[in-house]
């Protein structure tokens, strides 16, 4: 098959702990990792081999490129997270370990997950809302896993809580293939105070700093 090319260098994905009780939510961890090896994209992730995090990671790893694990020094315990493939980053903590993840990520994509993937996507969108960055945020949104997110934030369009631009920093899309291909194509919205924001090079790297972060 002809190798596709991509914007992105690297993306981070966040996903489930747990590998969900449906057979799709596991097949579309594995088939967005083949899609990010068929446009030569590396991946970074919270590390381990647990549930679709193992999933995503190991078809990566298989496919050839490159994999980054970030995990704090506490979740190490191979019994915790099972066995990483590929690069692992130790972090002091949990907040270190977003920073690293966002830093070293073109794009941002969430599979189905739990609390912890929740609120990693809930993060890096705001981040985007704010312009502390500009890389595009995917929801892959497997068999309409994510339909009552999209409904939440949209009755919070409709009241008056989150504005229609940044409604719009959020893809999502059914199969991996359409996700990443809208992504490639995503353009950043900025409102009017958005746009205005400056921020400090220490405020907008202290997410992306390095310090701290072991190798
Ligand atoms: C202690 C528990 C599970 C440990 N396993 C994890 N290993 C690595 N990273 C994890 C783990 N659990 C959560 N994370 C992070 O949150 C995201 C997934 O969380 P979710 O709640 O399963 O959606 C994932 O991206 C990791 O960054 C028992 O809970």
């Amino acid at each position: 098959m002809e190798e596709m090319k991509s914007r992105f260098k690297r993306i981070c994905v966040f996903c489930g702990s747990s590998s969900g009780k449906k057979a799709s939510y596991q097949e579309a961890a594995v088939e967005l990792g083949k899609e990010l090896v068929e446009r030569r994209i590396d991946l970074v992730y919270g590390g381990g081999s647990v549930g679709l995090m193992g999933l995503v990671s190991q078809a990566v790893h298989d496919g050839g490129r490159h994999v980054l694990g970030v995990i704090p020094k506490t979740l190490m315990p191979r019994e915790i997270t099972g066995e990483t493939v590929g690069e692992v980053k130790t972090v002091s903590d949990m907040h270190q370990r977003k920073a690293e993840m966002a830093r070293q990520a073109d794009a941002f994509i969430a599979l189905p997950g739990g609390y912890g993937t929740l609120e990693e996507l809930l993060e890096v969108i705001t981040w985007a809302q704010l312009g502390i960055h500009r890389k595009p945020v995917g929801l892959l949104n497997v068999d309409g896993y994510y339909n009552s997110l999209l409904c939440f934030i949209d009755k919070a369009v409709d009241e008056g809580f989150v504005s229609p631009t940044s409604r719009r920093i959020i893809v999502s899309a059914q199969t991996a293939k359409l996700l990443v291909r809208q992504l490639e194509e995503y353009v950043p919205e900025y409102d009017e105070i958005t746009s205005k924001l400056v921020w400090d090079e220490v405020d907008r790297l202290s997410y992306a700093s390095e310090s701290g972060v072991a190798t």
